[in-house]
């Protein structure tokens, strides 16, 4: 059995970025960014007030004294005249600073009376203006591969970029194999139970950027596994859950074989999610999950969550780990490479006494997986560990 970084080279060996594509700036939450992004201008483009109140000359500011108001500048609608000695300009916030001024009174420190501006005894000492390019300068540039969230499109907004270069979502087919699944919603006869790992892959690889499918759920029969392998070979990704063991029904690595697989390898040394494989079909690769539940989502989120980061462009690289010390002791570990859940709270990590790959209420209760080496010695309570967010 090869180890869990061993699985994950040849999975990203699998792998080519999609090609990009062209959209607007509402589409991109979630994509990656493609082509570097250069600023239209700087931002902002001129000096402009942070505060509603007066532009005036500091030289010409003293407690208690009197200005002269000459004119209004707004937010959108500049000032064109300098400001003299003893003038002050009304301005709002965002208004452009006018020439002259190198101050803000905020309106609160004075009284108007006509032209005549009266400035309070105690002054706020500002100076309220936001230099020009103060945000980011004219040529600021985002560069690639970043994965955008909300605060990007924020950025690129302001940037003027209202179309962006992405990566393609890659599409990603989900298998789920078994006699015994039915969908959630419909109607489960005794021996049967609900396919639940497969929804849970596809809210996980939506959540990463990709465009999953779910295949109608195939049969423990050959022919039904080869008609769900048709509707897949479209896919940028094929992922099957289920019949990847040694029961005399595990028939995916068969029936894929038949296909046309090149195989990659066939089991790695971690808990859950032994019987895992990889290949490619012709040039799509496939990437075989274990049937138990949180085995799949397990195994989804160590090693497809990294492929489908790097089909987008990203770097390839494992699951980030944090470092958090025990909140209780842990046994020693086996020889596969242990994937634990567990609750990570104040600081402190706990694992979840119960660790069967079947318990979705535990995964479901979990916020992180504890990772254990192959052969770890018992760990004490404060021991940090390495730890796996989900
Ligand atoms: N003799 C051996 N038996 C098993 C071994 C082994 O090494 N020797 N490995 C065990 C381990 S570890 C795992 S993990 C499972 C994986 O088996 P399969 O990938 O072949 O999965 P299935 O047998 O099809 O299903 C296992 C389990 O999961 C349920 N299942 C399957 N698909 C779904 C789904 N989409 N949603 C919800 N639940 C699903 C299925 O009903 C079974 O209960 O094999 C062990 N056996
Ligand atoms: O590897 Mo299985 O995934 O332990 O339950």
């Amino acid at each position: 059995m090869i180890s869990v970084d061993e699985a994950l080279e040849h999975i990203f060996a699998l792998s080519t970025p999609t090609n990009t594509e062209t959209i607007p700036l509402t589409e991109a939450q979630g994509r990656v960014l493609a082509q570097d992004v250069t600023a239209l201008r700087a931002q902002p483009p001129f000096a402009g007030s942070a505060m509603d109140g007066y532009a005036v000359r500091s030289a010409d500011v003293s407690a208690g004294g009197t200005l002269t108001v000459i004119g209004e500048a707004a937010a959108g609608r500049r000032f064109d005249k300098p400001v003299g000695q003893g003038q002050a300009v009304r301005i709002f916030t965002g208004a452009p600073v006018p020439d002259g001024a190198d101050r803000i009174l905020i309106q609160e420190d004075t009284d108007r009376d006509g032209d005549t501006l009266h400035l309070h005894d105690d002054l706020d000492a500002g100076p309220y203006i936001r230099p020009a390019g103060s945000d980011f300068p004219a040529d600021f540039t985002l560069s690639t591969p970043r994965r955008l969230g909300p605060n990007d499109i924020a950025l690129l907004a302001s940037m003027g970029a209202g179309q962006i270069v992405t990566y393609r979502p890659p599409t990603v087919a989900i298998l789920a194999t078994g006699d015994e699944l039915v969908a959630p919603g419909e109607r489960p006869g005794p021996d049967q139970i609900m396919a639940s790992n497969s929804y849970g892959l596809h809210a996980m690889f939506r959540a990463a950027g990709a465009h999953p499918r779910l295949l109608p759920i195939a049969r423990d029969t050959a022919a039904s596994l080869s008609t769900a392998f048709d509707l897949a070979a479209s896919a940028d990704l094929i992922v099957t859950i289920g019949g990847a063991s040694v029961g005399d029904y595990d028939l995916v690595r068969p029936v894929a074989g038949a296909r046309g697989m090149e195989p990659s390898f066939y089991k790695v040394a971690m808990r859950p999610g032994k019987p895992l494989m990889a290949g490619r079909i012709d040039s799509t690769p496939i990437i075989g999950l274990p049937g138990n539940p949180v085995s799949a989502m397990v195994c989804g989120r160590i090693f497809v969550l990294p492929l489908l980061d790097a089909m987008q462009g990203l770097s390839a690289k494992p699951a980030a780990r944090l470092n958090i010390p025990l909140a209780a002791p842990l046994p020693a570990n086996g020889p596969r490479e242990h994937y634990m859940r567990a609750v990570m709270a104040d600081g402190v990590v706990t694992a979840f006494d119960r660790q069967d790959s079947s318990l979705l209420n535990v995964l479901h209760r979990s916020n992180a997986l504890v990772v254990r080496p192959p052969n770890a010695p018992k760990a004490n309570t404060g021991t940090p560990v390495p730890v796996v967010p989900l």
